[in-house]
């Protein structure tokens, strides 16, 4: 592990029961503290199971994964029984916003500080309407998530999640369940956090947006690392690996069949 390095998988192995081969066969990743790490690869190649495994929301079979140092999880230790503490330091935005129904915005941000941290309700309710701001929703804070747009629905979970104070947000394809013209206001927040040195783990199929926020670019094959690159622009314009090369190729035909439609 390098010092430097936030999250850090050592020959992570993760099974899905009754499936043969490894989702996560022998990963090996440092995650760089105030960077941005994008997680590409072709459908079904382990990017969602990687972050699900940061997060704890799935067990791994082999290998270890650290937070600033820390073992997380490993094969003894499992993600349930991870301590609350550990939790709220991952933050996670999925494709679905889960936000509760029936709490406004503001109480949606309010609620994990208060009922994890303790924290007290006037401070927390101060760094709310700041991160609502943050994100360009302070005026939508009494509003309920069925009144919001989709692109506004996934800026409150994003505001959710940073009231924890995270050391590392990921994101699974904040944007896939989105219409096209909330993609940006969404993408735009990511970017703004990456400038404000957030460490983030991003899976993203928007190559625009991979390519002008990652710092770190990690490429994803049947459950293991095929190129790894700490420039984005060298990665788009000259990746090193046949199959590096395969997946960009594969993904402009997709992109320019769908534009075709
Ligand atoms: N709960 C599960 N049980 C069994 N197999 C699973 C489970 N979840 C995922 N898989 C399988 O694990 C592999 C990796 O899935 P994963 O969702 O991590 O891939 P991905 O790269 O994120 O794919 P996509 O880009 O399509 O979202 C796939 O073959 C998938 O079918």
């Amino acid at each position: 592990m390098t010092k430097d390095s936030v999250v850090t998988f050592t020959n992570v192995i993760k099974r899905y029961p009754k499936v043969e081969k490894p989702v996560l066969d022998g990963v090996s990743l440092s995650v760089p503290r105030g960077k941005v790490t994008v997680v590409l690869g072709p459908s079904g190649s382990g990017k969602s199971t990687l972050l699900r495994t940061v997060a704890g929301l799935e067990d791994i079979q082999g290998g270890t994964i650290s937070l600033d140092g820390n073992v997380i999880a490993s094969e003894k230790m499992t993600g349930a029984r991870r301590s609350q503490e550990i939790r709220t330091r991952i933050g996670m935005v999925f494709q679905s916003y889960d936000l509760f129904p029936h709490k406004t915005v503001l109480g949606n941000v309010m609620m994990s500080p208060i009922l994890v941290q303790k924290r007290k309700k006037e401070e927390v309710r101060e760094e709310a309407l700041q991160l609502l701001d943050r994100v360009g929703l302070q005026d939508r804070a009494n509003a309920k998530p069925h009144e919001l747009s989709g692109g506004q629905r996934q800026r409150v979970a994003i505001a959710r999640s940073l009231i924890m104070h995270p050391d590392v947000m990921l994101f699974d394809e904040v944007t896939a369940a989105l219409d096209p013209e909330m993609v940006h206001e969404v993408l735009n927040v990511i970017v703004e956090l990456a400038d404000l040195g957030m460490t983030m783990m991003i899976v993203t199929h928007e190559m625009e947006f991979a390519r002008a926020v990652a710092d770190h670019i990690v490429l994803l094959e049947d459950g293991g690392i095929v190129e790894e690159s700490y420039d984005s622009e060298a990665f788009f314009t000259h990746p090193e690996t046949e199959r590096a090369q395969q997946f960009l190729r594969t993904f402009e035909f997709e992109r320019s069949r769908s534009q075709k439609k």
